[in-house]
């Protein structure tokens, strides 16, 4: 059985014309300008390793404010991995090594000084599967603000609370029952509960890996509403399979192949005249 290298594919993409973006040294061999003039969070030559396994190799991008950046490519090809570098949520697996710059509006979050635990506040994370404390609705959402000293009464805590349901839409559904368990909601509801969640703690910038693959149809559209609103305030990086959730939700697309960014640029131009053959034969279906 043959393994397909990054080499291999790299063959076959000739026949695509190579953008006219301009090409920074360290953007490599991406397709697109991978660059935004005021980001928020800036990505310079990225590489993750597993042991010996080299899972995302010298990705350079960027994330600016306010927008919605879907990553999207097949099974495997390091799209979790690169979104978890963002909060160095890789810190938790014991063989991973990240080398490469991440700045957060300009600081290295790797750097010496920095402290994982506001990290993760300032970049926080909605993950696949909902998974609420087992604990009240309100406390679900209050838990953050408490534990990161965001807050000094009892009063402050409610206002915070209340407006990040709000915010999650998700409001007018619990407020008259603010005191039953959050594991009781339904999926799409404990979702948008878990994004309140991470609203609570004031974040610049929030990580999705495909926060909507456990959710039906109406449940989707809610979230995708959502993600809609929230990007007015906060920069967004979603991982999604789906490519019309990236379409539907994102101003740019990030197409990842093997570990390596293949091309990004506006989410129109990615789905409409894709520059590089990879990309065309993903979202066209014939590969992934
Ligand atoms: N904890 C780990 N230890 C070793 N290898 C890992 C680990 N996590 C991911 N990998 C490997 O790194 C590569 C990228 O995986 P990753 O989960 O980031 O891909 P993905 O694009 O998000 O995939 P999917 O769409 O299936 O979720 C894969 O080859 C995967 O097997």
């Amino acid at each position: 059985m043959s393994v397909e290298t990054f080499e291999d594919t790299q063959k076959a993409e000739v026949s695509a014309p190579k953008s006219t973006a301009t090409v920074h040294r360290d953007v490599r061999d991406t397709v697109g300008n991978a660059r935004v003039e005021d980001p928020r969070i800036r990505c310079t030559d990225v590489n993750v390793f597993y042991g010996d396994k080299h899972a995302i190799q010298d990705i350079s991008l960027d994330v600016g404010k306010g927008e919605v950046l879907a990553m999207i490519g097949p099974s495997g090809c390091g799209k979790s991995t690169f979104l978890r570098c963002i909060n160095r949520m890789n810190d938790t697996v014991a063989s991973c090594r990240v080398t490469g710059e991440i700045l957060l509006d300009g600081e290295d979050i790797n750097g010496k000084h920095i402290d994982v635990v506001p990290l993760r506040a300032r970049v926080s994370m909605v993950f696949q599967k909902p998974n609420p404390f087992p604990k009240s609705i309100y406390e679900n959402v209050a838990f953050g603000p408490k534990i990161h000293g965001l807050v000094q009464s009892k009063a402050d805590l409610d206002v915070v609370v209340e407006s990040s349901l709000r915010k999650a839409n998700l409001w007018d559904e619990v407020k008259d029952r603010l005191d039953d368990p959050g594991i009781g909601l339904s999926g799409g509801q404990q979702q948008r509960l878990c994004i309140a969640r991470s609203i609570a703690i004031e974040p610049e910038v929030i990580l999705m890996d495909e926060p909507c693959s456990a959710l039906d149809p109406i449940s989707t559209a809610k979230v995708e509403q959502l993600i809609d609103e929230l990007r007015q305030q906060y920069s967004i990086c979603i991982v999604t399979h789906s490519m019309q959730q990236a379409a539907r939700v994102s101003q740019r697309v990030a197409y990842f192949h093997l570990g390596h960014l293949i091309e990004i640029g506006p989410t129109d131009d990615i789905f409409i005249k894709p520059q590089h053959q990879l990309t065309e034969d993903y979202i066209t279906g014939r590969f992934g």
